[in-house]
C-alpha cells in the first residue's frame, strides 16, 4: 500500500509562519488541525515548522510521509455524530536541534515567522541552571527558545507572538519568567530584556480537546479503508476550546474565530480554567476511585450505568456548578457538553489512567470546590467526600488494584496504613493536601463513616443511597 506523500496535497504549500515546539499527538490534532482549517478557507496562508524538543521523537516518521498525517475525528458534539478523517497539510517540515543546531537557529532569520506554539507537557516549561547559550542545543525548552530569541534580537528583527499550550496555570507568564531568568544567567543585556518585554508577546492559554492519539487497535483497518499507510494518524474528539488571555489584536494574526473555530480571546482566562478544572476534571477525579472500587473500568461505562450517571450528574449540578462564579446557564450548557464528551462511544478513557497522581489531583481539582461548597452551605458535599474516602481506602492498599502516585506519596501512605487513626493521620498530613483537612468541620467523621460503609457494603450501595437522598 502507498504511503502518504506530497501527491495527497490539495492545497499549495504556504510559507512558514509558525514555529511549533513539540510534535506530539495533542498539537497535531489541535494547533496543526486548526491551522489547516484556516488554510482551507484561505484565511491564514501559513505553514508550520515543527521543532523536536527532545533528542528522541517522532519527527522523522512525519518526514517519511512528507509531513502529512491524518486526523480521525470521532464523537458526538451538540447531539451530532461525527466520524470523519482528513489529511492535515499545515506542516511544512521538521527541525531536530540535537542533529542540526544551525538549522534550528536559522529559524530566527525568517521574517515570515510570527507565531511560536508549544506543548512540551507540564514538565517542559522548566529552568535548567546548567543550560548555556553556547550549548548546541540547550537541554530545556525555555533554554532553546531563549537562544532562538537572542539570535533574532541580534539580527535586529521583530519579535514573536509566543503561545504555550502546556496545561499549567499562567503558562505564558511562566515561560516568559524563565526566558528572563536565562537572559540574566547568560548576561544577555538590558537591551535584550527590553526587546523581550516590548517586541514579543507571551500569552497564557487554556486548551481543551481529548486526543486519545494513535488508534492502535484499528489502525490497520483504517489504512485498508483509506487506501494508504499512515504511521502518524491521530484520533481526536470533535470538541475543542482554545482560550487565550490577551488583546483582541491576536485575531488579526490568527483568524481562528473567522474560520469558525471555538477560539476565545479574553482579558481573564481564570473563569474558563476554573470551569474546566472543576466541571470536567473534578467529576473525572470523583468517579475514578468510586467506580473502580465498584469494578467499572472506563468513563464511558460510568456514564452508561444509571446509578453512576445520576451520581455524576448530581455532583455536577448540586456540588460543583453552584460554586463556580460564572452564569449558571453557561455552566449548565458546559456541563451538558462534558457529559456528551464523557459518553463518547469512540473513546475508551480508562479510569486507571485518570487515577495517576490522584492525591495532587484531588487537591487541585476537588478540594477548592469542597471548600467553596462548605463556605456557601455550611455542610459537606457528600459525593466529593465519598471520593476522598474511596481514595483513602485505595491508598491504604485495600483495593484489588494498586494506587499509582509519586514515590513520596506512596511511601507516606505506607507508613500510616496500619495506624488505628489512619483517617486522622492521612487527613492531617499537609504534604498531601497543602493543608490540614481535619480542620474542615465534620470532614474526618464523614470520611470515617463512608470508609466503614465501603468496607461493609461497597461503593455502589452508597452511590444508590446518596442518589435517593
Ligand atoms: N492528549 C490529550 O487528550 C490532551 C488534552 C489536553 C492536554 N494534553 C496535554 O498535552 C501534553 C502532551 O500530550 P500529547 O498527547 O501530545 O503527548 P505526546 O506524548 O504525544 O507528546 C509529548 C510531546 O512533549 C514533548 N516533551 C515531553 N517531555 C518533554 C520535556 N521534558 N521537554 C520538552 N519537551 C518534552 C515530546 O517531545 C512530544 O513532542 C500533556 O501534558 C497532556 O497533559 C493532552
Ligand atoms: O490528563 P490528566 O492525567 O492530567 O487528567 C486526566 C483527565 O481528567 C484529563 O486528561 C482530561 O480528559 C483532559 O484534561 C481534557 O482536556
Amino acid at each position: 500500500m502507498k504511503r502518504l506523500d506530497d501527491s495527497f496535497r490539495k492545497l499549495e504549500k504556504f510559507p512558514t509562519k509558525v514555529i511549533q515546539f513539540g510534535e506530539g499527538n495533542f498539537l497535531r490534532a489541535f494547533i496543526d488541525w486548526q491551522i489547516h482549517q484556516m488554510n482551507k478557507q484561505g484565511l491564514f496562508k501559513g505553514g508550520v515548522k515543527i521543532v523536536q524538543p527532545l533528542a528522541k521523537g517522532m519527527t522523522k516518521n512525519l518526514d517519511q510521509q512528507d509531513d502529512l498525517y491524518t486526523v480521525l475525528l470521532e464523537g458526538v458534539l451538540n447531539g451530532k455524530k461525527y466520524q470523519s478523517h482528513e489529511v492535515i497539510e499545515s506542516v511544512n517540515g521538521t527541525v531536530r536541534p540535537y542533529e542540526n543546531y544551525a538549522e534550528y537557529l536559522k529559524l530566527a532569520e525568517d521574517d515570515n515567522i510570527e507565531v511560536i506554539f508549544s506543548n512540551t507537557t507540564e514538565a517542559g516549561i522548566a529552568f535548567d541552571e546548567n543550560d548555556k547559550l553556547s550549548d548546541q542545543p540547550q537541554n530545556s525548552y525555555p533554554g532553546k527558545l531563549t537562544a532562538l530569541l537572542y539570535h533574532r534580537f541580534e539580527l535586529g528583527k521583530k519579535g514573536f507572538h509566543i503561545i504555550p499550550c502546556e496545561l499549567i496555570n499562567h503558562n505564558g507568564d511562566q515561560l516568559k519568567k524563565i526566558v528572563l531568568q536565562y537572559a540574566e544567567l547568560w548576561k544577555l543585556g538590558e537591551k535584550f530584556v527590553d526587546w523581550i518585554n516590548n517586541d514579543n508577546k507571551f500569552y497564557s492559554t487554556l486548551v481543551d480537546r481529548i486526543v486519545p492519539g494513535y488508534p492502535r487497535d484499528r489502525a490497520a483497518d483504517l489504512e485498508k479503508e483509506w487506501g494508504y499507510l499512515d504511521q502518524m494518524m491521530v484520533k481526536t474528539e470533535p470538541f475543542l476550546i482554545f482560550v487565550l488571555e490577551g488583546s483582541q489584536a491576536i485575531n488579526d494574526v490568527l483568524p481562528l474565530k473567522e474560520a469558525g473555530i471555538n477560539f476565545v480571546v479574553t482579558d481573564d482566562m481564570q473563569p474558563y480554567r476554573n470551569r474546566k478544572v472543576s466541571i470536567l476534571n473534578g467529576p473525572h477525579t470523583t468517579m475514578s476511585p468510586i467506580a473502580r472500587l465498584a469494578g467499572i473500568e472506563t468513563v464511558g461505562e460510568v456514564m452508561k450505568d444509571k446509578d453512576f450517571y445520576k451520581f455524576v450528574n448530581d455532583e455536577m449540578y448540586q456540588e460543583i456548578i453552584p460554586t463556580v462564579a460564572l452564569p449558571e446557564k453557561e455552566l449548565a450548557d458546559y456541563a451538558e457538553g462534558i457529559k456528551e464528551r464523557f459518553e463518547n462511544p469512540y473513546v475508551k478513557h480508562q479510569l486507571s489512567s485518570i487515577a495517576l497522581n490522584s492525591i495532587s489531583k484531588f487537591t487541585a481539582r476537588l478540594l477548592p470546590t469542597l471548600k467553596r461548597y462548605v463556605a456557601k452551605n455550611q455542610e459537606l458535599p457528600k459525593r466529593i467526600v465519598l471520593a476522598l474516602a474511596a481514595y483513602l481506602k485505595i491508598y491504604r492498599g485495600q483495593a484489588d488494584f494498586e494506587p499509582s502516585d509519586t514515590a513520596e506519596v506512596l511511601a507516606a501512605f505506607k507508613k500510616i496504613a496500619g495506624d488505628e487513626n489512619y483517617v486522622h493521620e492521612a487527613l492531617s498530613n499537609s504534604d498531601f493536601w497543602g493543608e490540614d483537612l481535619t480542620q474542615i468541620s465534620g470532614l474526618e467523621a464523614l470520611v470515617n463513616k463512608y470508609l466503614t460503609e465501603i468496607d461493609q457494603k461497597g461503593t455502589r450501595a452508597i452511590v444508590e443511597r446518596i442518589n435517593a437522598e
